[in-house]
């Protein structure tokens, strides 16, 4: 791999992640229009996994077209609730409703990532996790939107789960970094496997 790491994503957690597994990475951002292509992809019916993989693909694809000659590394996280897909909240309304709607229930986020190199795909992976949140209050809930609106604005479901988004959960059945938004160690084993890093 020709160091550093491509992350065609604007997910600051994402950069933050790699680099504090000691992995070099040159954030890309790919600004695909998501909304477009996750709402023609569930008018036909895909699944959230397919819709998340898509969605990684589309920003791998479109920086790794760009530079043939590095690794690039495409990611996308949907929110997967009794049939439907959330994206990130479009404002403080949005976000309360989403929760409102999570509150008390299971959801699934899935965590898509896809790795282009020579300009095609050679590596993919969906981390997928189980979130049990609390029956959340009224009152509690609007003082959590006000405080924390402009760190959770960009996070799919509401909440930053390394902060006080840890309050909504009473149970989580999968992998604390699939939930920030990437699969880091299925990620890093292939980095590993690959010699691309030490290990
Ligand atoms: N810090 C933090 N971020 C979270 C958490 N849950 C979800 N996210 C973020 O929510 C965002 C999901 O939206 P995506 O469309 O996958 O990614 P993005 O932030 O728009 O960035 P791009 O990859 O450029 O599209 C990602 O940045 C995730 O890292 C969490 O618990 N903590």
């Amino acid at each position: 791999m020709t160091l550093p790491l491509v992350l065609a994503s604007a997910s600051e957690i994402r950069r933050q992640m790699l680099l504090n597994a000691g992995v070099s990475v040159e954030a890309i951002p790919a600004r695909v229009d998501e909304a477009a292509i996750r709402a023609s992809l569930c008018a036909e019916g895909a699944p959230p996994r397919d819709i998340a993989d898509a969605l990684a693909e589309a920003k791998a694809r479109k920086i790794g077209e760009r530079h043939p000659e590095r690794l690039v590394l495409g990611c996308d996280q949907v929110l997967a609730f009794k049939g439907e897909v959330f994206g990130k909240p479009i404002d403080l309304d949005e976000a309360r409703a989403q929760i409102r709607r999570l509150s008390g229930d299971r959801h699934t986020l899935l965590s898509a990532a896809v790795l282009y190199c020579d300009a095609k795909p050679v590596w993919r992976h969906v981390g997928i996790v189980r979130l049990t949140m609390r029956t959340i209050g009224e009152a509690y809930l609007d003082d959590y939107l006000v405080r924390n609106w402009d760190s959770i604005r960009h996070s799919v479901g509401g909440y930053k789960l390394e902060q006080e988004g840890a309050r909504l959960f009473s149970r989580i059945e999968g992998d604390y970094f699939t939930v920030l938004g990437l699969p880091l160690l299925e990620l890093l084993s292939y980095l590993t496997l690959r010699g691309d890093i030490p290990g």
